[in-house]
């Protein structure tokens, strides 16, 4: 069976249609202003009409408040809330109930005892989300192209489905996939010519290789 794929950092209604249609199963949408990614409110509502019916939406959020998640998930009708700074499981399981969304947290990796971290949120997301710690200095939490070691995931079980992020590629995907045991996949930048800039060939190859991959 495929890889299960994200695309994230998303804001162009084209390519989201472009990543539907090729087989992608969820679109992410980043709202933090530093991001070259961000989809800001306005933006939001200008894209929502374009957007593909399928696909399942997937909102990005770093420390946001409770208001900006709702407005974001009413505007983009959002199938799924992406919590990627330091909210706790508490505060991720009062967004999950109030807003009636999945959630998936995002846990920051870099050797094996990282992935420890995803116990405290058991009973209280839905997914988690394995990437690359940023870099020293960097200004985003995700979408920072840096990969780690794939096979500290090998053979280990989670209470709920996970995704493999950061630093992954078309070229890469194979191996990554191979040596971690990922049933899913998110990209950004490896779907990028520039930051923020996604390239509809990227994204093709990326999810051509997904179809093969496992
Ligand atoms: O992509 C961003 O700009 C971003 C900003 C703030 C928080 C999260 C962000 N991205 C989250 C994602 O899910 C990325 O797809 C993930 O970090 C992998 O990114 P990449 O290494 O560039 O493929």
């Amino acid at each position: 069976m495929p890889v299960d794929v994200k695309i994230c950092g998303l804001t162009h209604a084209d390519h989201a249609h472009l990543a539907v249609d090729l087989g992608a199963r969820w679109l992410g949408f980043v709202h933090f202003e530093k991001s070259p990614r961000h989809v800001s409110i306005e933006t939001a509502r200008a894209l929502a009409p374009r957007l593909p019916k399928a696909g399942e939406r997937v909102g990005v959020f770093v420390n946001a408040n409770l208001d900006t998640i709702q407005q974001m998930t009413d505007i983009l009708q959002l199938d799924w809330i992406q919590l990627h700074g330091n909210e706790t499981p508490e505060m991720a399981a009062h967004i999950r109930s109030l807003l009636g969304r999945k959630v998936i947290k995002a846990i920051a990796v870099s050797e094996a005892e990282d992935l420890v971290a995803s116990n405290r949120y058991e009973g209280s997301v839905d997914a988690f989300l394995f990437d690359a710690k940023p870099p020293k200095g960097a200004v985003l939490p995700g979408g920072n192209a840096v990969s780690f070691p794939w096979q500290i995931l090998a053979g280990k079980t989670f209470p709920v489905p996970w995704l493999l992020a950061g630093g992954l590629t078309a070229e890469n995907l194979h191996d990554a996939v191979t040596l971690s045991g990922a049933g899913a996949v998110d990209i950004s930048s490896g779907v990028e010519s520039a930051p923020g800039q996604k390239d509809p060939k990227r994204i093709e190859d990326f999810l051509k290789a997904a179809k093969t991959t496992r």
